[in-house]
């Protein structure tokens, strides 16, 4: 790939910006950002990196949108994080506004571009931002479950004692306090963690995993995570790149898949250099049938929400 520009030089964006220049996943990194001189800065900054982790990409950073030229992908990361006691949907408003006119950005300056968006609540926005363009749904989609599945990785890797590396896990639906961990497609290098983990761990550990961004959120204070959710973007980025065909839980629209359209919500997706290429539909059991359905409700909610505000 040659390109690729996030649009959003906060915390979770810089990451990013770090993780994919010193994994060389393109040639030609931009940052975009309302605060004027930021992104320059930080596209600076990392630069200067180069000679420790050997990479020589190019990076730069604007306010100006233009920058946005010839990208491949666009990564949105452009909004306001939640504040301890905040849910994910409590920045709905805000945050449409926002992507909005990044969207439209996109359109007129990138409109061959892929869109992987981050900022929040993720469902709700990479819903809207495939409204709003119109374009093929595998070229917009959203990072979610990808970031909830490590969370939950770890977590039994703290549990076992194992190598968070042999633990595989998958979380799906709405990136809220409704998602839905699913033990049953857990392993342990192949073996379920059942065998390892009581029902009851399980189950703290999927509600910790629901809680996770929250945990984080509360113990950090002034900010929500960053450092995994840009690992995580990254890894979306290095399966589109490298075209590695990784079955990934990712926010894709819905046409029907899971009985569910007009929507957007974590499901397992094929990531590969079309974007997101496919969705994978598993055989849910009843537990997890409800589960999902609860979850897509509530990512309906915040989409009503949406549809009743007045934006333009
Ligand atoms: N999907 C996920 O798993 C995760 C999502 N997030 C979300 O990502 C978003 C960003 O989080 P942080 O980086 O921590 O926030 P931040 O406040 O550090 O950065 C947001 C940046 O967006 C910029 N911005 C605002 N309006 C803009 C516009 N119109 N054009 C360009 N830039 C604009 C701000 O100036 C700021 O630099 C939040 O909505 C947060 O909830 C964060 C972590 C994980
Ligand atoms: O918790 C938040 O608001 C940020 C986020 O989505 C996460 O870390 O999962």
């Amino acid at each position: 790939m040659n390109k690729i520009t996030i649009i959003g030089a906060g915390r979770v964006g810089e990451t990013t910006a770090q993780i994919l220049a010193e994994e060389e996943l393109c040639r030609e990194i931009a940052l975009m950002d309302v605060r004027e001189g930021i992104p320059e800065g930080i596209a600076l900054d990392i630069l200067q990196m180069a000679p420790f982790f050997e990479f020589d990409c190019s990076i730069n950073g604007s306010s100006d949108p233009q920058i946005l030229r010839d990208s491949d992908l666009v990564i949105v990361t452009a909004g306001l994080p939640r504040k301890p006691g905040m849910s994910r949907s409590d920045v709905l408003e805000a945050n449409v506004r926002i992507i909005d006119g990044v969207t439209d950005q996109i359109m007129q300056y990138a409109p061959d571009a892929m869109v992987l968006i981050v900022s929040n609540p993720v469902d709700t926005l990479t819903y809207r931002v495939a409204q709003r363009t119109g374009w093929d749904r595998n070229r917009i989609f959203g990072q979610a479950g990808v970031l909830d599945a490590a969370r939950m990785a770890s977590f039994i890797a703290q549990e076992t004692g194992f190598s968070a590396l042999d633990i595989t896990t998958m979380v799906l639906g709405g990136h809220g306090d409704t998602m839905v961990p699913v033990p049953r497609f857990c392993t342990i290098n192949g073996i379920p963690i059942s065998h390892f983990i009581s029902e009851e761990r399980i189950a703290a550990i999927m509600e910790r995993t629901r809680q996770g961004g929250a945990e984080i959120l509360a113990l950090r204070k002034n900010s929500s995570a960053y450092d995994a959710p840009g690992a995580a973007v990254a890894a979306m980025v290095d399966a589109i790149v490298n075209n590695r065909r990784r079955l990934l839980s990712c926010v894709a629209l819905l046409e029907g898949e899971y009985g569910e359209s007009d929507i957007a919500m974590g499901v397992p997706c094929v990531l590969g250099e079309r974007g997101m290429e496919s969705i994978i539909e598993l055989d849910l059991n009843a537990r997890e049938r409800a589960d999902f359905d609860r979850s897509a409700s509530a990512v309906r909610a915040d989409i009503e929400r949406l549809n009743s505000l007045s934006l333009s």
